[in-house]
């Protein structure tokens, strides 16, 4: 029976520095993400959200304690064996700058998908498909540059949800954006992310991003103090079907 795609922390620390200088990033966090849900980081500056997010898609190794997805320890993955999962299980949505901008839209969201194999034409097929379905038909051929903030931020939602990830990362995924584009790309996000079954993690600094998030949970010096649930869930908008 394939294991649950629930993503766990167990009392994962991580430090950085020397023992004369140490920085307590992470100071000892349990968290479960079920799949399905969408959960905010919220928190001051420094108080670990990053950090926990690289700890959690396996980006960065905890200094004790340990996370686990789909019943697979990370930390004792080899380094190329956490790459592939982050590349087959994980999607990523940054703050901008993530689109390589020599590619037009179609082949930059199509990337995961080349980059595991998939032939090139199904992959923009598929990419393009993600592209209508986030109101950018028509803009496919355009490169980054030719894009509005908000219009490229799509382009990266296309990216990280084109090969089917089970859990979706996004780390301040509006702050560059004004208020009204940023309100859309976490429409669009929680509604791609909803619609697929995916589990997503949000870092953000706004209120109105978390609202959009089932959970929310609050951070502080590398700890999880507070946590609490969101009635509203986004609307339940399936994607465009996509074979994994
Ligand atoms: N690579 C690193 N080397 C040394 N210290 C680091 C490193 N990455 C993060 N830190 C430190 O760990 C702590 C937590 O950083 P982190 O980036 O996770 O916080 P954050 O809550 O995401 O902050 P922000 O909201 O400002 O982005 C901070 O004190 C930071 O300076």
């Amino acid at each position: 029976m394939p294991e649950p795609a629930t993503l766990t922390a167990h009392a994962v620390t991580k430090t950085y520095g020397s023992a004369a200088a140490t920085t307590t990033a992470l100071a000892g966090v349990d968290l479960t993400i079920h799949p399905g849900e969408s959960v905010a980081v919220m928190g001051p500056s420094g108080s670990g959200k990053t950090t926990l997010l690289h700890a959690l898609a396996g980006i960065v190794r905890p200094t004790s304690g340990e996370v686990v997805w789909r019943g697979r320890r990370l930390g004792a993955l080899s380094d190329a064996d956490r790459t592939a999962l982050r590349r087959t299980d994980f999607g990523f949505v940054f703050q901008s700058g993530q689109l390589l901008p020599e590619l037009p839209a179609d082949e930059n969201a199509a990337l995961p998908l080349m980059l595991r194999g998939t032939a090139r034409t199904e992959a923009v097929a598929t990419a393009r498909r993600w592209l209508a379905w986030l109101g950018l038909a028509g803009m496919e051929g355009r490169r980054p540059g030719e894009l509005s903030g908000g219009q490229a931020q799509r382009v990266a939602v296309a990216r990280a949800m084109v090969a089917s990830p089970g859990v979706i990362f996004a780390d301040e995924p509006t702050g560059a954006l004004d208020q009204a584009s940023g309100q859309e790309v976490l429409r669009v996000l929680t509604g791609a992310a909803h619609g697929t079954g995916a589990a997503l993690v949000v870092v953000t600094h706004d209120e109105q991003v978390a609202r959009w998030c089932s959970r929310v949970i609050g951070m502080r010096d590398g700890r999880v103090v507070s946590e609490s649930r969101n009635g509203a869930a986004p609307a339940a908008t399936a994607g465009p079907v996509v074979a994994r």
